[in-house]
């Protein structure tokens, strides 16, 4: 028997013990993750020094403190998203109950990705601790002292049994993909998506699939590209671009393409100095693979800015490469390192035409003073998410879905989109033995006047909420008729003004009332 099958197991057996149901046990989950990450930040940090090179205050800004807010949020929401929720009726079912209970799946599997190693493997175990789940951890193995730290210290934290971290490579994800799982969430390429997806198929096990892909960046001339340079800067070289929403490349007229390369090198020296080989902020490529296939990348391309590299230190330097087109390799796949390509357009039409031609990305970055520009984007393209004016910040609102469509994935989660993505959304409706009248539209033989009937009270629509509002209104309305009659019989002479109702004694002057 495989270690991943006895993990497995263990962790089904424990949830059908019915232990994570209470909300009290997963908010008492929820705490002691976030008690995991205050205590154990200097570990998380080291490792993640040591896995990509990051600064501490890089690790809590790009890390710890998103997941933080998730599970605040969590914690905050959670009676909230777990209760039933009523929904409308028609008129066939408006003496029922209707609603929807979100009920935990079972046992989920989240497999994670190496660039952010804690952010992206625990922030879906948010979601499936609040859902109520079991969940089997995957980190990757290629940020290894991550996942080392992950597998040693949280089973100090969270239910052993229930939220296991099997580490391994590979081969130990395959095992684990060949059990039967309620889920399976994986972050990582679109490659190894597919093979995550077909095995699941095997189950008929659903799927959330957060991938990648060249996320575009127009630039429109008439923006300000000072503040678009900072922005995209920003975006492109955190974590040395190896961001699954970082913008891949650029397209721009190619009047201010000169202006937007100077703009971009003036950021990188201000953002990350003169050498930024030796500046703490400035991470380092994954490993020795990854540098060998950016290096590549690069081939045929003019480099514009940086373009230097330490293959000892996995290091590449901030790099814009210009006069980019759509045949040169850096186009051919996503980049996922700092390399930003410049590719020209005439403009906006033949913008969103390189746009559509290729597949859909997680994200499309405009930058334009044009909200027209910006919603014609958003009218004549598709991508995960759609940011104007600024990179990656979508990823930190909790009330905006993540994920992808098409080659960039499938499902969403943070908020109540993860408790939402890892919960079955049951449909309940509880019906009364009386009435049975009214059904008989419903029964054989059929008759066109039954169907009459039918059609009258199946397609009439009744908002509850609406109704409930409406009644509250009339009641209102019957008690101020009420308190009127009452008033009427006390201050026969009363005198009434717009809506004030004066007693007598009481003289009314333009503007006020006053006193005899
Ligand atoms: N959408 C998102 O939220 C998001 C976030 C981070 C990264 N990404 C994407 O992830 C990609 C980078 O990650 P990666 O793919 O290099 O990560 P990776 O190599 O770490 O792989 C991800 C996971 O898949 C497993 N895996 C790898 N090969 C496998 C195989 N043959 N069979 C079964 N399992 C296998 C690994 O063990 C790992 O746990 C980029 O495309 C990036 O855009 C997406
Ligand atoms: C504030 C930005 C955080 C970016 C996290 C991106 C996750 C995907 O790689």
């Amino acid at each position: 028997m495989s270690r991943e099958l006895l993990v497995v197991q263990r962790a089904r057996k424990s949830f059908q013990t019915g232990k994570t149901k209470p909300l009290e046990y997963r908010i008492h989950q929820l705490k002691n993750l976030r008690r995991f990450i205050s205590e154990r930040q200097g570990d998380i940090t080291e490792a993640v020094r040591r896995d990509l090179g990051k600064s501490e205050n890089g690790t809590q800004l790009f890390e710890t403190l998103g997941l933080e807010g998730e599970i605040n949020l969590a914690l905050e929401k959670l009676s909230e998203w777990a209760a039933p929720r009523m929904v409308e009726k028609n008129l066939l079912t408006i003496s029922d109950e209707v609603y929807v209970q979100p009920e935990p799946l079972g046992v989920v599997l989240i497999i994670g990705a190496w660039n952010y190693p804690w952010a992206i493997t625990l922030q879906p175990l948010v979601g499936a601790i609040a859902a109520g789940n079991a969940a089997v951890i995957k980190p990757s193995e290629v940020s290894s002292h991550s996942a080392k730290v992950m597998e040693e210290l949280l089973p100090l934290y969270l239910d052993k049994d229930l939220y296991p971290v099997v580490t391994g490579g590979v081969s130990e994800t395959q095992e684990l993909l060949k059990q039967r799982f309620d889920h399976i969430f994986y972050t990582g390429g679109s490659a190894v998506g597919k093979i995550v997806m077909a095995a699941a198929s095997c189950h008929l096990t659903p799927v959330t699939l957060e991938l990648g892909g060249k996320s575009p960046c127009y630039i429109d001339k008439n923006c300000d590209i000072r503040v678009a340079c900072r922005r995209i800067t920003w975006g492109k070289f955190v974590n040395c671009g190896q961001t699954c929403i970082a913008p891949d490349f650029i397209l721009c007229e190619p009047s201010v393409q000169s202006q937007v390369v100077e703009e971009i090198q003036k950021c990188i020296k201000e953002f990350y100095t003169d050498n930024p080989e030796t500046f703490e902020d400035y991470g380092r490529i994954i490993n020795q693979r990854h540098f060998k296939r950016l290096m590549a990348l690069m081939e045929g391309s003019t480099v514009a800015v940086g373009g230097a590299s330490d293959e000892s230190q996995c290091y590449i330097a901030p790099t814009v490469l210009k006069d980019v087109t759509g045949d040169s390799k850096v186009m051919k796949e996503e980049i996922f390192g700092p390399l930003l390509p410049i590719i020209t357009v005439s403009g906006v039409d033949e913008a969103i035409r390189f746009i559509n031609e290729r597949e859909k990305p997680l994200v499309i970055y405009v930058f334009s003073q044009d909200n027209k520009l910006i919603k014609r984007v958003i009218a004549e393209t598709s991508s995960g998410a759609l940011l104007a004016n600024d990179c990656l910040v979508h990823f930190t609102v909790s009330a905006l879905p993540f994920g992808g469509v098409g080659n960039s994935g499938m499902g969403c989660y943070h908020g109540r989109y993860g408790f939402d993505q890892l919960s079955h959304l049951r449909s309940c409706l509880i019906k009364q033995l009386k009435m049975e009248g009214v059904n008989s539209m419903r029964y054989p033989p059929h008759s066109a006047k039954k169907l009459g009937w039918a059609r009258f009270f199946m397609l009439k629509q009744v908002n509850v909420c609406r109704l409930r509002r409406m009644a509250l209104l009339a009641t209102m309305a019957g008690l101020a008729a009420f308190l009127v009659q009452v008033k009427e019989v006390k201050y026969p002479n009363s005198v009434q003004r717009g809506d004030c109702v004066c007693p007598p004694g009481m003289k009314v002057e333009a503007g006020s009332t006053k006193e005899d």
